[in-house]
């Protein structure tokens, strides 16, 4: 169980996180939606400890990660994989290598064991038989394919993606969006998406969570989340896409 209890964090003199008190629930997708600097990314650093708290705790299944450092951090950080905005992925590696990468880095991994978790991965996202290209070579859809089956290959229990539709078409970011839900309903993993796809998220997440002035303004299931009082919350999901909400439709 991944929790943030009270979290404050300033940043370049500014507050940023100013008390983030959040459960995500274990082995769903949550979804955590916010107007671009309100600091969502900096809320995925903090949960797998890449940033440490001013105040508040992080806990990762009853272990408080934000006071850990060195070799006890690295120990959990291994059930956890992040998936940046860019995919991230070593330009001069192929992309077996780099799927390859955290399996020989990290596991200490060799030879045939390797290659038979690689190309696994390759093929559950769809990339079977592309192993020997380089990231230049692929469309940006294939590169966050890649990205995701680096992700998969250490079978993490936490997945962190950040913005993972970004600079995709409509029809990669479905795509994206499927294989999310299929590998995360396949392995059972938690996940946690930052994301501006509204209203596509509500078709895919388990939960929604929104943050707005450093807190977490609400969070519940697509559904009720919608349904929401807070008209500041209603006008963000009306902007954000174009989803009529016939208990509370956009005040516009
Ligand atoms: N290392 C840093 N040093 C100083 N300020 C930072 C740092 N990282 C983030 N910030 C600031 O924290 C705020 C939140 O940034 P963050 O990237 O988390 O926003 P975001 O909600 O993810 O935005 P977007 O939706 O545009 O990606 C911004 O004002 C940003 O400038």
């Amino acid at each position: 169980m991944l929790k943030l209890v009270g979290v404050k964090k300033r940043l370049g003199g500014q507050p940023v996180l100013q008390g983030i008190d959040l459960t995500i629930p274990p082995g769903k997708l949550t979804t955590i939606i916010g107007r671009s600097g309100e600091g969502k990314s900096v809320l995925l650093k903090h949960m797998i400890g890449l940033l440490q708290p001013d105040e508040g705790q992080v806990w990762v299944d009853g272990v408080e990660i934000s006071r850990l450092r060195g070799h006890a951090l690295n120990e959990v950080r291994k059930r956890f994989a992040m998936l940046f905005q860019g995919a991230a992925l070593f330009d001069s590696m192929t992309v077996f290598e780099n799927v390859a990468f955290p399996l020989r880095e990290r596991l200490r991994m060799k030879g045939a064991e390797v290659t038979k978790r690689v190309d696994e991965k390759l093929a559950q996202v769809g990339l079977g038989g592309m192993g020997h290209k380089f990231p230049a070579e692929l469309s940006g859809g294939m590169r966050k394919r890649a990205g995701l089956a680096r992700a998969l290959v250490m079978q993490p229990e936490i997945i962190l993606f950040d913005e993972p539709t970004t600079g995709l078409d409509p029809l990669m970011a479905k795509s994206i969006h499927d294989l999310i839900t299929s590998t995360q309903r396949t392995f059972g993993f938690t996940a946690v998406m930052v994301s501006h796809e509204i209203p596509e998220i509500f078709g895919i997440s388990d939960y929604v969570a929104m943050l707005k002035q450093g807190k977490i303004a609400a969070m519940a299931p697509p559904a009720e989340f919608q349904r929401t009082a807070d008209p500041e919350i209603t006008e963000f999901i009306s902007v954000g896409g174009t989803m009529a909400l016939p208990a509370a439709p956009p005040n516009r």
